[in-house]
């Protein structure tokens, strides 16, 4: 009996202590919670009040990749500056970008909801203050007038090849149709492959997925979903240890293809103009420090892996967002056939400067970037610790901000018509209805030291893709199921995931 009393005690002991400590715990969070809603130097942003407590919401849409629509939901109902978790803002005015981008001293780039490179080597894309700069000075040199000319070379096979695939697949497949976003994908990824590597994917060629790049995109969306649970620390624990052996397994393999193409490359010597050619006599094998001018290998490896996946996912989705949006439009589709065909006298006349003049292109280009822009991801930077300015409102210092460019391209107080695919906007000489768009607000490859290095190299490849398509076939949507409101409701991580775009292709009797 004595024995059975102590029992009890113990076990209501424990149950006393138990709850003590759930109420301790709920009740800190309730603090935590009114303190935030309340107290916190960003209460006097607006926002959903869940978001002002906690990450879940934001967390939640990362996961689901519908990060983008999440937020450019709380802009549509609370306005230009919200608050989308307790320690981040989210804007979409165009003062943004001088504020945020193009500020001096930088604002730093957010880091802690990163994909973490394979080989630990920082990149470009996530470099800090201190390795940014030396890597960047190497780089743009990959990226000048003159190396984007000398480069031309070594990518026209590859427009000659899609070319020939494209007419090989429609002549094969039932009705004509092809996966238009595929080829788009094959190319500018056998192109990031050469320029990169020095030798290419050869995806055009085999009509085939590789299984390199396919676990190269499956692992940066595995890290940018695991980055972003950072704010939940056991969650965060759990997941990393059931996906850590997952991760580890692919891993690998990615770093060692990636170092061993880098060698095979390095092998053959400067000559060749792609990117290595800038990098290869700046490779010192000691690490890198601050004052060093050089790149180590893991760096010259990391952003190949930053370039491979920048430079091609993201011209592709804009090449086939550009394509489904001005086939719907048969006026739009007649005066960017009247273009291309009226400007050259043969196919080979079809190159990178002289498309400089295909204004309708631009524009569709343009256009198929501010409805559908293929990083719909808010671009985080982290205000210093003394607070700053944007656009005339105090941010406190450690906030995290970013302009939300899908929210800023596609509402009304920045364009006319703005869910309307409107290309004309984008002429020199367009209509005055256009006069109210706030141009400034559309930086599809952002601003400031840390924009876009590919812009005039992307702008380029998909000027010469859309032209040669359209030199050489007719082109119509096909009334497949995947191509009604084919842009609509997608899933984003950092890019949008891939998504078929089946197109109807008829070889013109005239091109030649
Ligand atoms: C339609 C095509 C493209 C779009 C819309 C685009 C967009 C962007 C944006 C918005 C950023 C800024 C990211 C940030 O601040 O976090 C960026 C950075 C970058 N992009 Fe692109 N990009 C495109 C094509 C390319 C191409 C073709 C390449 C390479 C060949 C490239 C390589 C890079 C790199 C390396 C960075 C990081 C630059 C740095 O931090 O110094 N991109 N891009």
């Amino acid at each position: 009996m004595e024995a059975f009393n102590g029992l009890l005690s113990t076990s209501s002991s424990t149950i006393a202590i138990t709850s003590s400590i759930c109420v301790l715990y709920l009740l800190y969070h309730a603090v935590i919670a009114v303190y935030r809603l309340q107290f916190h130097p960003l209460s006097k942003f607006p926002g959903p009040r869940f978001a002002a407590v906690s990450r879940i919401p934001l967390t939640w849409a990362v996961f689901r990749g519908k990060s983008y629509d999440y937020t450019d939901r709380v802009h549509e109902r609370y306005g230009p500056i919200v608050r989308v978790a307790p320690t981040e803002l989210t804007i979409r005015t165009s003062a943004a970008w001088k504020d945020i981008y193009t500020h001096r001293p930088q604002i730093q780039k957010e880091s802690a909801n990163q994909t973490q490179p394979v080989n630990r080597a920082q990149s470009l894309l996530t470099a800090d203050e201190q390795d940014h700069p030396r890597q960047r000075r190497i780089l743009s040199h990959a990226f000048s007038d003159k190396a984007i000319r000398e480069q031309e070379r070594l990518i026209q096979p590859y427009f000659d090849l899609l070319v020939s695939r494209v007419r090989r697949d429609a002549e094969r497949r039932p009705g004509n149709k092809v996966n238009m976003s595929k080829w788009f994908n094959y190319i500018t990824l056998d192109v990031m492959g050469d320029l990169s590597f020095g030798e290419s994917f050869h995806l055009l060629e085999n009509d085939e997925d590789n299984q390199w790049v396919t676990d190269l995109f499956l692992h940066t969306r595995y890290g940018h979903v695991t980055a972003n649970l950072s704010s939940f620390p056991l969650l965060h624990w759990i997941v990393k240890s059931i996906f850590l052996k997952l991760g580890a397994a692919k891993r690998g393999p990615i770093a060692r293809f990636v170092a061993d193409r880098i060698a095979r490359r390095a092998a053959l010597g400067a000559e060749r103009p792609d990117f290595m050619h800038y990098q290869i006599n700046r490779i010192s094998e000691k690490d890198a420090t601050r004052d060093d001018e050089g790149l180590t290998r893991a760096e010259v490896a990391t952003n190949a892996i930053a370039l491979i996946m920048a430079g091609s996912k993201l011209p592709g989705i804009v090449l086939t967002a550009s394509v489904y949006y001005t086939l719907q439009r048969p006026e739009i589709y007649q005066k960017l056939c009247d273009e291309v065909r009226t400007n050259f006298h043969s196919e080979q006349d079809i190159n990178f400067a002289s498309t400089t003049d295909l204004k309708y292109v631009l524009a569709i280009l343009n256009e198929a970037m501010r409805l559908h822009h293929p990083t719909p991801a808010h671009l985080a930077r982290i205000t210093p610790p003394s607070g700053h300015t944007v656009d005339g409102h105090w941010i406190p210092g450690n906030t995290t901000i970013g302009m939300q460019m899908n929210a800023a391209n596609r509402c009304s107080d920045n364009f006319v018509e703005p869910l309307a695919f409107l290309p004309e906007r984008w002429l020199p000489d367009c209509d005055s209805r256009f006069s109210k768009d706030n141009k400034e607000v559309f930086q599809p490859f952002s601003a400031g030291p840390r924009n876009c290095i590919g812009q005039r190299l992307g702008y380029a490849e998909m000027r010469v893709v859309i032209a040669r398509m359209i030199w050489n076939f007719d082109l119509e949507l096909g009334a497949d199921k995947g191509n009604i409101n084919y842009t609509e409701n997608r899933r984003a991580w950092i890019m949008y995931e891939d998504k078929a775009l089946m197109v109807k292709v008829t070889p013109r009797a005239m091109a030649a």
